[in-house]
């Protein structure tokens, strides 16, 4: 693939410095239960074309709040907006579906469907629009479709395997096959918990390399969870640091020192 070079961090170009954040969260609160509050209080606001990098430890909160914010689990008490519109019970059924077509998802497991082709599953990233179940096979899928997911395919470097069985490719394939499933809708957003957390070095840094590309080109929002520093510190615009369900700190990337990262961690 052509993005192996390791590059250096900056905001998208041509990024209006003036416009509405894409995500505004005030005192957020989340408990799964009566006994234990999860999120207490976060305040966040993130800025379209930012590459945003959630740290922290073990029960922390990150995966919570990646959920949260673009309402896959409900809040439990403060407000939160995404795409300017707000999240939560209040949002109709319709808005909820706009907001899904424009949020990708990556997963530490990709679940791809094994034994279908590498086509059909970037095409089942398609699910949800008007006649999904042409989204169940490539050989069902209007040509439309097929051509998205071939691009989608071609801007993760795998247009060669389109019809090769995904369960035939390698991990860090498959991860790419879920990062074009993700971005065949052509999202603003890209939500990822631990994407590279499954892969070796080299296939992590290939994964966070193609996410730098993706959203550098087509100007696509990344918040990723990592517990790895460098794949926080070299592929994130900001860091936002969880300590037991709070923001410890959050700061531009190049204002992150090796002791912030260090107290993160720290009991
Ligand atoms: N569905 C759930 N029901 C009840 N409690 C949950 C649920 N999901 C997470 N929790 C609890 O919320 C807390 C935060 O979990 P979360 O997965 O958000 O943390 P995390 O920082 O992503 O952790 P990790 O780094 O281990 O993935 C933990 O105490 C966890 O047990």
């Amino acid at each position: 693939m052509q993005v192996l070079e390791r590059t250096t961090t900056s905001a998208p170009e041509g990024r209006a410095a003036d416009v509405a954040p894409l995500i505004v969260a005030r005192g957020l609160t989340k408990a799964y239960d009566t006994r234990a509050t999860v999120l207490q209080g976060i305040d966040l606001e993130i800025q379209e074309g930012e590459r945003v990098a959630l740290i922290g430890a073990n029960g922390s909160g990150k995966s919570t709040l990646l959920k949260s914010l673009i309402g896959l689990h409900s809040i439990s008490d403060g407000t939160l907006s995404c795409f300017g519109h707000p999240v939560g019970p209040e949002a109709g059924r319709a808005q909820r579906l706009r907001m899904r077509r424009q949020t990708g998802f990556v997963f530490q497991k990709h679940c791809l469907v094994r034994r279908r082709s590498v086509l059909s599953n970037v095409i089942h990233g398609l699910f949800g629009e008007p006649g999904s179940w042409r989204a169940f096979s490539h050989s069902l899928a209007p040509l439309e479709w097929r051509n998205r997911a071939m691009q989608a395919l071609a801007d993760v470097d795998l247009e060669h395997k389109a019809l090769h069985r995904a369960d035939a490719l390698s991990g860090g394939q498959q991860q790419r096959v879920a990062i074009a499933r993700a971005i065949v809708r052509r999202p603003r957003l890209l939500i990822a918990d631990e994407p590279a957390a499954s892969l070796d070095p080299l296939s992590g840094h290939n994964v966070m390399e193609l996410f730098t590309h993706l959203c550098r080109t087509q100007g696509i929002t990344l918040i990723y969870t990592s517990h790895d520093m460098a794949h926080a510190m070299d592929y994130a615009d900001r860091i936002v640091a969880l300590k037991r369900g709070k923001v410890f700190f959050d700061r531009p990337v190049t204002k992150v020192a090796p002791a912030d990262l260090k107290d993160t961690f720290d009991d």
